[in-house]
């Protein structure tokens, strides 16, 4: 039985940060176990241009705690007016790594979203020539829509046509939460890629709603059936290269989750690389574990992995503090119900 594991540093390939007083409370949990994250630009307002990534970049850099490594890669939010000459320059000079797409009104902070295709064509176009990635929440937000269907008809509504009609675009599937997800991944060639959260991993829909609702359960997309839950923990866990970690760990203090129009996202940053080995393990493939945190994300991005490496131990239970202290109020971490085994010991 194996019970230490070292493998290659770990990298995040969706992470919210957000700004001033939370970003500074949350940024050392992810830079504890991480070496670089794909930096979410869901702000308010919008990180749109590369000049206000570079703002942002440097507002991250700043709130690093000193002697912590850790390099934010940035993405651009994209808007109906996205500017195809500034998503080209970012990405030329190295300051970002992707632009995000959320369709208008799908998730928190995406009001400044695209409500039509056809007028973000030509960034997409020029992202497709120049490989830049597009990574993409995908939910519809026709009101019509069930929201548990939400990711399914995204696929074949937006997704595929978007995909068709623009050739040779690079794109992540962000935080998929479905068996169509997976397939639809699986179907297609290396250009398409998808992230995998920790708490998909854990949680189906009955852990929000059976017994009392739970509002820290409570993310976009929201959590499936459990047969999708399974479809999850065989992706992330089979060794595919199209699949790798984006913890989507998403802040938002308790009393704006503990309400009665709570809102959307799980904080995992703090004990994600302990739930996920519990995962490799009880799946009996802790050797995949690595390819899943710090390979396979690398490789989709072009980028070398990192040259550290991390240990993980099994041994008594972790303990870790169930909430995070900001100066806007307190965070929930992710409670995956279950005692962690797995510490992080260098
Ligand atoms: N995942 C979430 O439930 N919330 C994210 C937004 C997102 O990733 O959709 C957030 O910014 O809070
Ligand atoms: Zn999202
Ligand atoms: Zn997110």
């Amino acid at each position: 039985m194996t019970d230490i594991l070292s493998i290659a540093r770990p990298d995040d390939w969706h992470l919210h940060l957000r700004d001033g007083a939370m970003l500074r409370a949350v940024l050392p949990e992810s830079a504890r176990h991480f070496a670089r994250a794909i930096i979410m630009p869901n702000l308010v307002p919008p990180v749109v241009t590369g000049a206000q990534a570079e703002q942002y970049r440097d507002r991250i850099m700043a709130a690093l705690p000193e002697g912590t490594v850790f390099e934010p890669l940035m993405t651009l939010y994209l808007t109906e007016d996205s500017d195809p000459e500034d998503v080209a320059q970012a990405a030329a000079s190295g300051l970002i790594k992707a632009v995000k797409l959320y369709p208008a009104g799908a998730t928190t902070n995406s009001a400044s979203g695209v409500r039509d295709f056809d007028r973000v064509r030509p960034v997409l176009e020029r992202m497709a020539e120049i490989g830049l990635p597009l990574c993409v929440h995908g939910e519809v937000t026709d009101p019509e829509v069930d929201i548990f269907d939400r990711e399914a008809v995204f696929i074949d509504r937006v997704l595929d046509p978007v995909r068709r009609a623009t050739p040779g675009l690079r794109v992540v599937m962000e935080h998929i939460t479905t068996q169509q997800g997976v397939q639809y991944v699986q179907a297609h060639d290396a250009d398409l890629a998808a992230t995998i959260t920790t708490h998909h991993l854990i949680i189906n829909r009955n852990h929000i709603l059976v017994g009392g609702i739970r509002p820290h359960y409570y993310c976009l997309p929201v959590a499936k059936r459990e047969e999708h839950r399974q479809a999850l923990r065989t992706a992330a866990t089979g060794g595919d290269a199209r699949f790798f970690l984006g913890t989507d760990s998403a802040p938002h203090t308790d009393p704006n989750k503990e309400s009665a129009c709570g809102c959307a996202g799980c904080f995992t940053a703090t004990n994600t690389l302990s739930i996920l080995a519990q995962v490799f393990e009880d799946m009996g493939a802790l050797d995949r574990l690595e390819g899943f945190t710090s390979r396979h994300g690398p490789a989709f991005y072009g980028l070398p992995i990192n040259s550290e490496t991390i240990t993980l131990t099994k041994g008594d239970p972790v303990t870790y503090p169930p909430k995070i202290i900001t100066e806007e109020g307190e965070v929930t971490v992710f409670d995956p119900g279950f005692p962690l085994v797995w510490s992080v010991t260098a």
